[in-house]
């Protein structure tokens, strides 16, 4: 599965990175910085699903998306029309992001910004901090449950947030006994990479608890997706390439909030 093989990458270039930067090292320079911005309260709109607006150049299952791939550019379009968070793909090999990408999409926005990428050890949540991340991605099928319990509570040290991503029923169950507050629904299937909306209508039906942030990630083209996730109670959706893809990212995402901003209702 492609997950197993973004992960086997990733530990081999985490080695690498542990051995030039001590951990030490990030964690001295962590109180200097600045508080991160709240990332569940942005996602929590009243009447309306929150967009999460994402930049990346390629995916897996999709090859290059974006060949003129400027993400300063996409995150300062995404924030004048309305994001409610940015998230950026910071893997290198199979997403053709970059680390630096996060530190310059924070530099000119003011709304929280995400960092997606595959985190797998306690490095990468200092690291995340240190390039300015507001909340990090953990993915559940990536993780055991001591770890997604114990990422979470470095983050939460850290004044990080987490979206942690489910699949299917039984990681959600494993993380709902972990306490997220932030829960991301992925709509794809990681061995044929399609995407269902009705994976996160179903899952989202077994969050009882108000107080948990849901999200809906992948697949989301339309304002009609848009509204049917409104219709089942998801508060916010994380969208890529409907977005990246569009010749104008900006007036896509005003399209998938149907037309508001722009027309001033
Ligand atoms: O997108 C992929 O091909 C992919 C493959 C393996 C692991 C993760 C993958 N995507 C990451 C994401 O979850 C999406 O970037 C995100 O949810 C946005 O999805 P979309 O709107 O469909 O671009």
């Amino acid at each position: 599965m492609i997950l197993s093989k973004i992960i086997a990458s990733k530990e081999l270039e985490l080695a690498a990175l542990k051995e030039k930067t001590p951990i030490e090292a990030l964690q001295t320079v962590i109180p200097t910085l600045p508080a991160p911005r709240p990332f569940g309260p942005a996602l929590r709109l009243p009447g309306q699903v929150a967009i999460i607006a994402e930049a990346k150049k390629a995916s897996p299952s999709k090859g290059i998306i974006r060949h003129q791939y400027e993400p300063e550019q996409l995150a300062r379009s995404y924030e004048r029309e309305g994001a409610s968070a940015i998230s950026v793909l910071t893997e290198e090999k199979f997403f053709l992001g970059h680390p630096s990408h996060l530190t310059l999409v924070k530099k000119v926005t003011s709304i929280p910004v995400l960092r997606k990428d595959f985190i797998i050890d306690p490095f990468q949540i200092y690291e995340s901090r240190v390039l300015g991340a507001d909340a990090i991605l953990l993915i559940a099928a990536a993780l055991k449950q001591d770890q997604l319990e114990e990422f979470q509570e470095i983050a939460a040290g850290l004044g990080l947030s987490c979206l942690v991503e489910v699949h299917t029923e039984l990681e959600l169950i494993n993380v709902l006994s972990t306490g997220a507050s932030i829960i991301g629904i992925n709509n794809r299937n990681l061995k044929t990479f399609e995407t269902d909306l009705s994976v996160t209508f179903k899952l989202r039906s077994l969050i009882t608890n108000n107080q948990i942030t849901v999200v809906s990630e992948s697949g989301i083209k339309s304002y009609q997706d848009i509204l049917k996730l409104r219709e089942k109670g998801v508060h916010a959706a994380l969208v890529g390439e409907a977005l990246v893809r569009s010749p104008d990212p900006g007036a896509g995402l005003n399209q998938l909030k149907g037309g508001r901003v722009r027309e001033g209702l």
